[in-house]
């Protein structure tokens, strides 16, 4: 069917006056936007069903929540056959989430599926804390994350708190492919649904404050931080989670408290872009802040600025963030002797392949899954009862302690951060130079990112044939160094172009090309699974012995990189 014969379809007495009476209008008036509407279903990409909201199958709006509730209902009954299922949803500050969340209740409860709810927004990892919490077969997020303010979605979550992957992801979608517009129960039964009262947060809390700060409260009445919640959900959990940790000085910005789907002060809600941090960096000036936090509209993602070793602030990657995250972790079990030999610590393959390096410096394991912390989600779940997950992290700005949730978590993120700077800094080093210790004990890495936006029909073709062009005519060098291994997720092999050996690659098909080249560096490219965008990624790497050649050696790093990106332009 062509995306005209999928809209007229809506204009059935199934679906209410108002979306007849605009899909009618786009018939009418707007050809092309009646064609990216109805062109196709929103699909389940890297972090759930995201997509604009309006009118259409390819729209996020009542009828197509409604289809993929239903599917899951349906999916759920039939994995469970005549169990008493449970769900827990939370909602994230965009608008329409929590009407969203409403609709999606009641067609849960209309199904006979007792559903939790919270009175007002919270953080997605808390909404993962508590499907396990609760015990819950499933839970649901409303949220597009950091996408554009036009965007919505919804996450969903497995019993074990960590977002779907196969088979059930494959098992939803097929269900909910099946759903006709009838076969939806938009009336909710009222009996079953339940409103938590604060009881859940206080435990979330607690939780993200063992697993995040420390007894020991060296330098926590000192560190200043400076935190932003970007107008999103941390600002419930994050400010509370550090007085309660025993942090004195905590600095907010003002004019991001304050929830808000338009996120009226800056351009993206993402503190993967530098400027979604300006303000925060600005106030960090005027008060000497140590360290600045921000966090995206649903609370799982984290930005960190730290003083450099001239005492600038500097914005940290999501690989530094991570690298000083993880080294602090093992250097402790290292450090008080807790390592029982069965550790593990979790990545993924556009992230640093510094996570490998550093597993190998403590002896233990690094996992590495596809792009997504579903993926992290789904390793911690099928280790379960032989070994010890860690931590685990991705370069896109998302980092997780211990299992106790199972998604990226910005709240214990931030906790453990601040103890860091905290401790570091009474022993009068501080949190950048733990950085770059970590790249002594390995070796100095260096990552950055391209993000290229194509929206709309005509952007995923284009991203679709940049693959494929890459794919038949792939680069054989980067930067004068010849490409030395390919590596395809799509065909699951990895290449060895000088030996021409192949070996299977053992990770979930992706469309997905890595390269490394003879001199170290490795080159990413993927389509987003979450946003129009074609992602390359760049990393580099060298030897460092001392603190003081960092900033000479990193100049040399950055250079490199900004060589390997002019390749691609
Ligand atoms: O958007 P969030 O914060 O939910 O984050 C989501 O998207 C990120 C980027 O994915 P992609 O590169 O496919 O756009 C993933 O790494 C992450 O695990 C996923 O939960
Ligand atoms: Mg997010």
């Amino acid at each position: 069917m062509n995306a005209l014969d999928r809209a007229k379809v809506w204009l059935g007495e199934a679906y209410d006056e108002e979306t007849r009476n605009e899909v009618q209008n786009l018939i009418d008036n707007d050809p092309k936007l009646l064609e990216e509407s109805f062109y196709k279903d929103l699909e389940f990409g890297t972090g759930g069903m995201r997509g604009i909201m309006g009118t259409g199958t390819n729209r996020l709006n009542k009828y197509t929540l409604g289809a993929a509730t239903q599917g899951l209902a349906n999916y759920l009954k039939e994995f469970h056959g005549d169990k008493e299922l449970k769900m827990v949803i939370a909602h994230d500050v965009r608008h329409n989430s929590r009407k969203f969340m409403q609709i999606v209740a009641d067609v849960l409860t209309a199904n006979g599926i007792k559903v939790f709810i919270f009175d007002n927004f919270r953080p997605t990892p808390e909404l993962s804390f508590a499907v396990r919490h609760l015990g819950c077969d499933a839970g649901i997020v409303l949220t597009a994350s950091h996408n554009p303010p036009e965007y919505n979605g919804y996450k969903v979550y497995w019993n074990d708190g960590a977002q779907i992957v196969p088979p059930h992801d494959k098992a939803i979608i097929e269900r909910v492919g099946a759903v006709k517009v009838e076969d939806i129960k938009f009336n909710g039964n009222p009996e079953l649904l339940e409103t938590l009262d604060n009881h859940v947060d206080d435990v979330f809390l607690k939780n993200c404050v063992k697993y995040g700060a420390r007894k020991q409260k060296d330098g926590y009445k000192s560190l200043k931080i400076v935190f932003t919640p970007i107008h999103g959900t941390s600002i419930v959990s994050i400010p509370e989670a550090l007085d309660r940790a025993g942090f004195e000085h905590v600095y907010l910005v003002e004019e991001q408290i304050k929830p808000s789907g338009d996120f009226p002060t800056v351009k993206s809600p993402n503190p993967e872009e530098p400027e979604a941090l300006s303000m925060a960096l600005d106030l960090a000036k005027t008060v000497e802040a140590d360290i600045v936090i921000g966090t995206d509209p649903d609370g799982d993602r984290l930005g960190i600025a730290v003083r450099d070793l001239d005492g600038n602030l500097v914005l940290l990657n999501g690989n530094q963030t991570n690298v000083i995250l993880t080294d602090f972790l093992l250097n402790e079990l290292e450090t008080k002797n807790e390592f029982q030999g069965n550790e593990f610590i979790g990545s993924t393959i556009v992230t640093s392949d510094i996570f490998l390096d550093l597993a190998k410096h403590y002896d233990i394991e690094c996992k590495l899954g596809l792009t997504g912390f579903k993926w992290i989600g789904k390793m911690i779940r099928e280790a379960e009862g032989k070994q010890k997950f860690v931590c685990g992290g991705e370069e896109s700005f998302g980092f997780m302690v211990d299992d106790f949730l199972r998604d990226k978590d910005s709240v214990t993120s931030t906790l453990l951060a601040c103890h860091i700077a905290a401790k570091a800094k009474s022993e009068g080093s501080s949190i950048y130079k733990k950085l770059i210790e970590a790249f002594i004990k390995t070796k100095c890495y260096q990552e950055d990112l391209i993000s290229i936006v194509k929206p709309g029909i005509s952007g995923a073709e284009e991203i679709k044939q940049m693959m494929k062009d890459w794919r038949s005519n792939p680069p054989k060098s980067f930067d004068g160094s010849p490409v030395v291994v390919l590596n395809d997720y799509k065909t699951q092999e990895s290449k060895n172009l000088k030996t021409g050996e192949i070996t299977p690659i053992d990770i979930t098909a992706s469309n997905v090309l890595i390269f490394y080249t003879e001199d170290g560096s490795k080159i990413a490219a993927r389509p987003s699974g979450t946003e129009p965008k074609i992602k390359f990624y760049f990393s580099v790497h060298t030897e460092l012995d001392h603190v003081d050649d960092y900033p000479a050696t990193l100049e040399k790093l950055k250079a490199k990189i900004e060589r390997l990106k002019a390749e691609l332009s």
